[in-house]
């Protein structure tokens, strides 16, 4: 699947097939989709659509495949090969990142700079850390011993969102091999291109045929459907909106699969009047716009403490109007096309609404100027609305945000805490005491302090309430990767 790169640097891309049991496949059925390129809404390849037969396919392979080669490679042979895939990565890293913002219409400076070397650093993470898993033991005086010993789950399905599609991939699939298992990806129809990689390159690792397939398609009647539903296959671990995991969790039920989630957000941003102002409107500017606002992670309801609350906005839109809307190959380009003609006008929608619910646009809020084909959006600011407004309780994932002044912790804290989501959030403050006293009260699976995104992938990563199910990171992904079993010996 080599990219072929043509003018400018750009690439073009190529026609996806499946990957199973080690050999990339059409559809029996020839069923394919279009792909679009959401930056020139061009037509820049097929994908084939599984479905059924190819989901049995790949999951018997996956089966197959758990009692082959793969169950007898060393613990070190499995890291070499782990390791593998992330050196491959960085050497096709320009290939990928540029593969990643034709497909995904984001800047090909971030996805250089962030998805393709972070995918790399999930497997190295990943090899390196599975030297180091252990389990546990317990000495009951002199009547017994206890040990646990860890076994994969066994055939894992991956659904993965295209937001970052390589980098949520692999943060799947680095830690669901280093355990042992085999996997059947799913990867967004709306990003089929970099997922087709990876798979040649897992091959070119020394992964065996069949332990990492790939079966291409869209979720209810194609290939997730049949992926979620199969009686065959053990865990599900998904990443993507709140209203699929529910779709997901239903299909699973049926065969009691184990899930794990990393769903929607809509995270607080709290700025107190003490913090280093031009420090948080750069960090804001990140959190509310980078990878166009689709990022789970987003600040997308800006608190601010009163005494700043102008400053802060005067500042915050002149920065925000200098940011760079277009081409993602254009290296001055900071915001990129959102992924498709439906989601931008879903985005649209919503700040519609914001309208209609009494709020004001201080900038953005419609296509720029200039920019007639793709599906640009300027990074837009509202005030004017409160808790009760759609545009403050419902997940946008664009690049919108809403910024309202608050008086008091308690008020800000109870804000903050007023959404059925609970994914992560930003404080901003040099109050020692408030920042600990604040973050601990925020129902949230992550808590940034005078930063966002900034990522130690041995923490306990994912939401909670409608955010997510379990945690993702380290020795997280372990427990979700594997069984225990617990065996007491008798002295
Ligand atoms: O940084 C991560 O490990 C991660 O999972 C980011 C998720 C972003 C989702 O939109």
């Amino acid at each position: 699947m080599k990219a072929e790169v043509v003018a400018d640097g750009k690439v073009k891309a190529f026609d996806c097939r499946h990957f199973i049991n080690g050999q990339f496949l059409p559809s029996k059925s020839g069923k394919t989709f279009k792909n679009i390129n959401p930056a020139t809404e061009e037509v820049i390849g097929i994908v084939c659509e599984g479905g059924k037969e190819e989901i049995d396919l790949a999951v018997a392979a996956a089966r197959r495949a758990l009692n082959g080669p793969w169950k007898r490679m060393s613990t070190d042979q499995r890291i070499a090969v782990l390791r593998r895939i992330g050196d491959l990565i960085l050497e096709r890293k320009d290939e990928l990142a540029r593969l990643e913002s034709l497909d995904t219409g984001k800047p090909y400076s971030l996805s250089s700079a962030l998805d393709i070397p972070r995918a790399a650093y999930n497997f190295h993470f990943f090899a390196d850390y599975l030297r180091s898993v252990g389990t546990e033991a317990y000495q009951m005086d002199e009547v017994a011993i206890n040990y646990s010993v860890r076994r994969p789950v066994g055939v894992i399905g991956l659904i993965n969102p295209w937001n970052l599609p390589l980098l949520l991939l692999t943060w799947k699939l680095a830690p669901c091999l280093a355990a042992g298992n085999t996997a059947v990806i799913k990867p967004a129809e709306l990003t089929p291109l970099t997922a087709t990689v990876l798979a040649e390159i897992c091959k070119e690792a020394g992964v065996p045929d069949g332990v990492v397939n790939v079966v291409h398609g869209f979720g209810p009647d194609s290939a997730g459907s049949a992926l979620t539903e199969h009686p065959d296959v053990d865990a599900i671990t998904f990443t993507g909106e709140t209203t699929t995991g529910k779709v997901i969790m239903a299909a699973a039920a049926k065969s009691l699969k184990k899930l794990s989630y990393e769903l929607g957000g809509k995270n607080p941003n709290i700025i107190f009047a003490d913090a280093n102002l031009d420090e948080a409107i750069e960090t804001t500017l990140k959190s509310s716009f980078m990878n166009q606002g689709e990022v789970c992670l987003c600040g997308s309801r800006i608190y601010v403490e009163r005494p700043i609350y102008e400053q802060f906005l005067q500042k915050f839109v002149a920065k925000t109007k200098e940011l760079v809307v277009g081409d993602p190959f254009d290296p001055k380009t900071n915001v990129g096309a959102l992924i498709s003609e439906e989601h931008y006008e879903r985005v649209m929608s919503y700040i519609e609404s914001a309208k209609e619910e009494g709020g004001q646009i201080l900038t953005g809020g419609k296509r720029p100027d200039g920019l007639n084909q793709g599906y640009y959006l300027e990074p837009t600011i509202i005030v004017g609305v409160n808790r009760n407004c759609r545009i403050v309780r419902e997940e946008v994932f664009g690049p919108v945000v809403t910024v309202m002044p608050f008086d008091e912790e308690e008020e800000v804290i109870a804000q903050a805490n007023d959404t059925h989501y609970g994914l992560s959030a930003t404080v901003w403050t040099n109050d020692l005491r408030r920042a600990h006293r604040v973050a601990a009260r925020i129902e949230a699976g992550i808590v940034w302090v005078n930063t966002w995104f900034l990522r130690d992938l041995r923490t306990p990563f994912g939401g909670m309430k409608q955010s997510g199910i379990g945690r993702e990171g380290g020795m997280h992904s372990f427990e979700f990767y594997s069984e225990l079993t617990n065996i007491c010996i008798k002295l």
